[in-house]
């Protein structure tokens, strides 16, 4: 059976990326999908917003709603302190698979807890299961009909507290209409937009930053 692009993408990181090097594993990948196969990485135009925005944080626990390859758990977790944790949620098994080797190869693996399944399940776990108390960080870019319903269940849930943010991608491509009338109609948040452009493309795309006030 012929590969797929996402084994495809893999592939050329094992050949061409450094084990234990998650900058060399960041470099293959958008190498590899401005050249060859554009893909849905968050890129390194919005990744280096996703960067500024771990760094000012400096998150103990963070959450990543939509894992996919594995870029932006690559990319987060290289910016975690010790001992601090990623968990990435990622529905999509095939998907699931080639992020835990992209992670794995990336060296970052003892920071990341990758979970498969739908995130409405998950999230509801997170803290008696996955040993959470709340979240510093929350890096939103799964279905984009799923933002609004995943932050309404992330404070029901008490996984917020005053000053946890949420980054979400894809604000104008494919976009989430829906979460940003939401989000930036809602007192508890404090929002910022981030211009920027879709991964690999010259298209405008943009990120919100969402500071939860309590
Ligand atoms: O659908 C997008 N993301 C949804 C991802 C969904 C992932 O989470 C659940 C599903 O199994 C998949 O792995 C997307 C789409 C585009 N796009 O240009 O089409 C660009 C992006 O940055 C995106 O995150
Ligand atoms: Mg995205």
């Amino acid at each position: 059976m012929n590969q797929s692009k996402e084994q495809r993408i893999l592939n050329y990181v094992l050949q061409n990326a450094v084990r234990g090097d998650p900058c060399s594993v960041i470099d293959a990948i958008d190498t590899y999908c401005s050249q060859k196969e554009w893909a849905m990485n968050v890129g390194n135009e919005k990744g280096l917003i996703l960067d500024k925005t771990v760094e000012e944080i400096n998150p103990s626990v963070a959450l990543e709603l939509g894992t996919y390859c594995g870029y932006s758990a690559v990319r987060i977790a290289r910016l975690l302190k010790a001992g601090a944790r990623l968990l990435t949620v990622e529905f999509n098994p095939e998907f699931a698979a080639i992020a835990k080797q992209m992670i794995e190869f990336a060296g970052v693996q003892d920071k990341v807890t990758l979970i498969e399944g739908p995130s409405e399940e998950i999230i509801p776990q997170l803290k008696k299961k996955y040993e959470v108390d709340t979240l510093d960080f929350v890096f939103v870019d799964h279905w984009k009909d799923r933002y609004t319903p995943d932050t309404i269940l992330l404070q029901e849930c008490s996984l917020l507290r005053k000053g946890s943010v949420l980054l979400a991608d894809n604000i104008i491509v494919p976009g989430a209409p829906e979460f940003v009338n939401y989000i930036r109609n809602n007192p508890r948040f404090q929002c910022t937009n981030y211009p920027s452009h879709l991964e690999y493309m010259k298209v405008q795309d943009a990120m919100e930053k969402a500071v939860f006030l309590g």
